[in-house]
């Protein structure tokens, strides 16, 4: 077996023994490497040989293809590339063995290699009886041990050993030899907070009163993966099925190591703060994490941290980005502030911090209770790492918590790109998140932003706005070199297609696969139709309740289905190593989404398949819908002057705008509101302050004599002015009352809160709204709606241009490669790699030639025909072109809409082009003016 670097514990997957890669011609042998190992079979697609390439045969057991060197040179612009440290020999450092023995063996991951000495051959000795007699053999020691660190080796080596990858690997999964157990790693929190309580072991914590609300879901997801994996613990910890030591025995045996490990790691930390070198910091990883070297950029990374200097990490997906900050954190007195686009990827990164690392999360699915707990730990000063969402961070109350009560070294934006509106993934709240607004409220400087996928524009607007230095971006692009990928036309039957896809090799070999669509109805479709072909498949998008992906994330990670039908809402955070392959359903939207999405296969190392089929209906499709973003000018300064209107004009008052009404109203999508409202507070003048989005109409019903109640209560009688009573109800607006007593809406909400505990009243609240104070008006509302409509159509722009280079790649591969530098059949690795690595040199903002789409000499007749037909209708040229390409939008729903004979007839002719026509026809309806009954919006 293999002895890589990389314990990750790919050397104990069960598919079937793998050699060695040969090493890259670039790096020395000696050096322990992270390259990607192939996985038996095919050669990988980027093999120089054109032959190989021709027939990529399935993986095979026991060959061991040659990973070629790469294709693509390293980018020309600034990387600094560190290379893999290693430790120097003589500062091998003692490394535990169970029982508290040291030795200086250079890796844990050997020791875990020959600790766990698989037989493959047989499943059910291995995993599955073990699973049965699991839960009597467990002992009392396990108890104590960390559990996290114990389940998260376990179950990817019973994962690894129960489901090979490979549906045919044969793998012979094996009995376990069981000497050793639980020790790797280290299982204890540590006190480089310096709070109260000293090297205190998560076990023995846990026996405590102290937990915040994060972790009791963290104890009770690792409860349940505990009882899931029984098996793997009673692999690891039984010998021959039999208890070896009596619980006494192991808990003290236990507690020793413990105490050992604490020191060892202890002394790890403070040796790295005093010196950070290279050495120490080395020591640390292979202390806590048990790895030999680092990966690329991380060490460059990690050192500028910890010397409080701002940096930008641009690392592939499953690089290890997440190691950047949680050894800084280790060795940084006081909290790191994780900020995360995704509550689910919060959860995922607090699994996956180590045992020495104290983690907790604020976010809203939170219980009151949840929240105190975790409060109370940052109060304390006994959290190392706080995940919390973009909105969370930067309100008032969570802010004025931090300045108050904790020092924060370090926040980490994660999925920075989100803070660029020019990225394929902006987020408006993220747009708060801003170097100058952390100085000045919590005091930091050190920021550490992380993605996997940025374009120059993207970049330097993200640094620009985390004020990090140029020269402190470390980047590493280049697709990953195990990865094969391929394009082919979609023809007539795209379903059936994908079902030879799946059915021929190498894909018929693979065990894992995630199939991206581009719309909810076909993930349930294809899931269904290849269920119905003997594929084991389950769909996954968000219209799902949580709990169902939820379950159906767990039945893929457990190899319990083989393929995943999602949307893009699976996979962020998803840390599966085996998956074999990604099948691009539909086109992605944009280059960065299809590195993203196929930079989750491979994560092992082995050779990983991803296809994409394109076709042109569905290139049109998606381009039409870049478009219902869009907004016109008109409709945006409407929006402004309710945002600033009279009745609300009040400056320090509460003012809120019902998402749904006002999205009707203006047509304009919810986002596209709080787009502009974000802008109206963070842009170059703070028109407004947003305050937390609320249910501002509140239905009331009293059950006592109400002037009884409101003879107690001040709120009460202000309510009973304010309000209009209906059916014996009182009706009144949540900010009104709060305005006319000068206090904020939660006092309000709090006070309703109360008197409904003690049975005075019951209520009702809707109408979910933006809330703001406005803090200045503006001069010229006009031209301030001009300027933001400009932005919004850049940004909008921005989005065509990246589907359009998304296109353009595959077109290239598809009718333009010559197929003279290693392309063959329908594998496009070495062209699609070489349009990646172009587009994000030279950026999406740059010439790419868009797809130019077709003109039609029918379509002004057709818009006259619609117009006429249509009349009655409130229509602006922007509606008319949104019809014509199948865009339904707030004030014209596809339930209402799609009737017509028009709708999306047109969505293969520039958007912009329909716009135009449908401008001269409406001028023309206009000129007619007379014998004309459509009202006809101003444009
Ligand atoms: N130096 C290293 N040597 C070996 N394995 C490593 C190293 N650093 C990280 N890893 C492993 O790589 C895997 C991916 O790490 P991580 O989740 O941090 O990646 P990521 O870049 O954050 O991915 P994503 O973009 O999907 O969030 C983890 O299993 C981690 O333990």
């Amino acid at each position: 077996m293999s002895s890589d670097s990389d314990s990750d514990c790919s050397h104990i997957s069960a598919t079937p023994p793998r050699r060695q890669a040969p090493a890259p011609p670039r790096k020395p042998a000696s050096i322990p490497s992270n390259k990607p190992k192939p996985r038996t079979g095919p050669p990988p697609a980027v093999a120089t040989s054109s032959s190989s390439l021709q027939n990529p045969t399935p993986r095979r057991q026991h060959q061991s293809p040659r990973l070629p060197p790469p294709l693509i040179s390293p980018l020309p612009y600034h990387i600094r590339q560190p290379g893999h440290a290693v430790v120097p020999e003589a500062d091998c450092l003692p490394i535990l063995l169970p029982g508290g023995r040291l030795s200086t063996s250079s890796s844990f991951s050997k020791i875990r290699r020959t600790s766990l000495d698989f037989d493959e051959s047989d499943p059910v000795k291995n995993g599955l009886q073990n699973s049965e007699t699991g839960s009597r053999n467990l002992s009392i020691g396990l108890e104590l041990w960390e559990k996290d660190t114990v389940l998260k080796q376990a179950s990817s080596v019973n994962a690894a050993k129960i489901m090979p990858n490979l549906i045919r690997g044969n793998s012979t999964v094996a009995p376990v030899k069981l000497q050793k157990c639980r020790n790797e790693g280290n299982f204890v929190k540590l006190n480089v907070n310096n709070c109260k309580r000293r090297f205190v072991s998560r076990n023995f914590k846990r026996k405590g009163s102290h937990s915040s609300g994060k972790m009791k879901f963290y104890k009770r997801s690792k409860k349940k993966s505990y009882g899931e994996s029984h098996t793997q613990n009673e692999g690891l910890c039984v010998e021959d099925g039999l208890v070896t030591d009596t619980a006494k025995e192991k808990i003290t045996a236990n507690d020793e190591r413990a105490r050992f490990n604490e020191e060892i790691v202890e002394e790890a930390i403070m040796a790295t703060r005093e010196n950070p070198s290279e050495t120490n910091l080395l020591r640390l990883l292979k202390l806590v994490y048990g790895y030999d070297s680092f990966r690329e950029g991380q060490l460059e990374a990690i050192k500028l941290v910890i010397e409080r200097q701002s940096a930008m990490v641009v690392l592939p997906t499953g690089s290890g980005k997440s190691l950047c900050y949680q050894i800084p954190t280790m060795v940084l007195p006081g909290l790191t502030l994780v900020v995360s686009p995704l509550v689910a990827l919060m959860f995922d990164q607090m699994k996956q911090l180590p045992g020495v690392i104290n983690g907790g999360i604020l976010c809203s699915s939170q219980t009151l209770q949840e929240y105190d707990e975790t409060t109370k730990m940052i109060r304390e000063g006994s959290l190392k790492v706080l995940f919390v969402s973009p909105e969370r961070f930067m309100s008032e109350e969570f802010l004025s918590l931090l300045s108050s009560s904790s020092t924060v070294s370090l926040v980490v934006v994660d999925e920075a790109h989100c803070i660029s509106e020019w990225s394929h993934n902006f987020r408006p709240s993220y747009m708060r998140v801003r170097a100058s607004l952390m100085r000045s409220r919590i005091d930091v400087d050190c920021i550490l932003a992380m993605t996997a996928t940025a374009t120059r524009t993207t970049l330097n607007s993200v640094m620009s706005a985390l004020e990090i230095p140029s020269d402190n971006l470390i980047e590493k692009t280049r697709p990953r070199e195990n990865l094969q990928l391929s394009v082919s036309y979609s023809q007539n039957n795209r379903m059936k297609e994908l079902l030879s896809l799946l059915r021929s090799a190498p894909y018929e070999e693979v065990r894992s696969i995630i199939i991206y669509c581009k719309f909810q109805y076909e993930t349930d479709q294809i899931s269904r139709y290849l269920c119905d072909n003997n594929i084991n498949a389950k769909s996954y998008h968000s219209g799902m309740t949580p709990k169902d992906r939820c379950r159906i994330q767990e039945l893929f990670s457990s190899n319990k289905i083989r393929a995943i039908v999602a949307t893009v809402a699976f996979g962020m955070g998803l840390d599966k190593r085996d998956i074999g392959a990604i099948i691009h359903y539909s086109l992605p939207n944009s280059l960065e989404e299809y590195i993203q999405e196929i930079g989750r296969a491979g994560r092992d190392g082995r050779m990983s398949f991803c296809h994409l089929f394109y076709d042109d209906v569905t290139y049109f499709r998606l381009r039409s819908l870049m478009h219902s973003d869009g907004v016109d000018e008109y409709a945006v300064n409407k929006f402004l002057c309710q945002v600033f209107s009279s009745e609300t004009n009040l400056q320090g008052k509460i003012s809120s705008l019902v998402k749904e009404s006002a999205s009707r109203n203006f047509d304009m999508k919810e986002e596209v509101m709080l787009t502009l409202l974000t802008q109206l507070e963070l842009g170059e003048v703070q028109y407004l302050q947003l305050l937390p989005t609320q249910n501002i109409t509140c239905t009331l019903n009293f059950h006592q004599v109400q002037s009884l109640v409101a003879g107690k209560d001040m709120v009460v009688a202000v309510i009973l002015k304010m309000s209009q009573v209906k059916q014996g109800q009182y009706v009144f607006d949540i900010p009104t009352v709060a305005n006319t007593m000068g206090i904020t809406t939660a006092d309000v909400c709090n006070r309703l809160q109360l008197l409904k505990l003690k049975g005075d009243i019951t209520y009702e609240m809707k109408d979910l709204a933006y809330c703001y104070t406005i803090l200045e008006h503006p001069k010229d509302v006009c031209s301030l709606s001009a300027q933001m409509k400009k932005w919004l159509s850049e940004v909008g722009n921005c989005k065509v241009q990246k589907l359009d280079a998304m296109c353009n790649a595959v077109k290239f591969a598809l009718d333009g490669c010559d197929k003279s530098q290693g392309c063959s059949g329908t594998n496009h690795t070495s062209c699609l790699q070489r349009k990646i690595v172009e587009y994000f040199e030279r950026d999406c903002a740059l010439d790419l030639p868009i797809q130019k789409s077709v003109s039609s000499t029918f379509l002004r007749a057709d818009i006259k025909v619609f117009l006429q037909s249509n009349s009655h209708a409130k229509l602006t040229p922007r509606a008319v072109a949104r019809i014509m390409h199948g865009i339904a939008s707030p004030a014209y729903p596809s339930s209402t809409w799609a009737k017509t004979h028009f709708w999306g007839r047109y969505s293969h002719v520039d958007f912009h082009m329909v716009i135009e026509a449908a401008k001269a026809e409406l001028m023309n309806f206009v000129g007619k003016g007379a014998s004309l009954t459509a009202r006809i919006e101003p444009f």
